[in-house]
């Protein structure tokens, strides 16, 4: 598979589109194309900026900052047999409203590099991260780490997103937010898969990209009488402005990573929204 393309913010350079090894992908329509707008009073001034119009009259300046997620497109499925299935959407936030919602969360996240425990070595995490949740979600814990839940509240634009998301996956609910950001090539995330207790049998998990382009591997887990084979792993690109989604037993039977692209020189940042049972 072709290395990701680079994107820097505000240099907007050609992104790949997804690759799939997978043949049961088919598109079909999962979201109205409709404008996503004006949600909620918390999310819809959190940035005014100011615009100096053509005549440079400061009194007529036009106020703008509401953030909108735009036009959605619709999802490709692929199913990945006995009841797991993904969802690719490559543009469910527009371009430039998603550099936005980069630059916000770029600036404003309180992000960390926590030392966690693999293995029973201890080591730094290979990437950024924040959680936010609601109050009275259970803790989230994992490699030995349990991250501070922050409010939606402190991050309003969030707040914004969570609803598209809501919005725009058909039964989707969700109470948790594990945000991660790969500021190059070097960061990187395992093989794993999100299956802690406090998410259910079938938690579906929802994986908006901004930024950088980045590979996305989903590999079989490997059972006793089955060794994997080419059609046990799925590759995507996920794109900046692109929501992936996993539901059914994918945690329970498949792992993915975001593996290591050593000649990438930009930030990727990640959400992935998720329901705490
Ligand atoms: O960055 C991604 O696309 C995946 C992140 C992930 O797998 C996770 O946070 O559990
Ligand atoms: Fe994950």
């Amino acid at each position: 598979m072709a290395d990701a393309v680079c994107e820097n913010p505000r240099k907007r350079n050609r992104m790949l589109e997804q690759t799939s090894k997978s043949t049961s992908t088919s598109d079909l329509m999962l979201t109205s194309n409709s404008k996503f707008g004006g949600i909620g009073n918390a999310s819809d001034n959190w940035m005014k900026l100011k615009l100096k119009n053509s005549l440079g009259n400061e009194e007529e300046d036009e106020e703008y900052g509401k953030m909108e997620t735009g036009r959605r497109s619709s999802g490709r499925i692929t199913e990945l047999g006995n009841g797991s299935e993904v969802i690719y959407y490559p543009t469910f936030i527009t371009y430039d409203e998603g550099w936005r919602f980069f630059d916000y969360l770029n600036s404003h996240i309180p992000w960390t590099r926590p030392t966690l425990r693999v293995f029973g070595r201890h080591c730094v995490q290979p990437r950024d991260s924040c959680y936010v949740a609601d109050e009275g979600a259970a803790e989230l814990g994992y490699s030995g780490h349990k991250p501070h839940a922050y409010s939606w509240h402190q991050f309003p634009p969030l707040i914004t997103l969570l609803k598209a998301v809501e919005e725009g996956v058909p039964g989707s609910r969700f109470n948790s937010l594990l945000l991660n950001r790969y500021k190059g090539g070097n960061d990187y995330v395992g093989w794993h898969s999100d299956d802690e207790s406090i998410y259910g049998p079938t938690p579906l998990i929802a994986s908006l990209s901004f930024g950088c382009d980045r590979p996305f591997y989903l590999k079989k887990k490997k059972t006793k009488n089955k060794k994997c084979s080419e059609c046990d792993q799925h590759s995507f690109t996920l794109k900046h402005g692109s929501l992936f989604v996993m539901r059914g037993y994918t945690q329970r039977d498949w792992i993915h990573s975001v593996p290591k692209r050593s000649k990438l020189d930009a930030v990727r940042i990640n959400l992935t929204f998720r329901l705490v049972l």
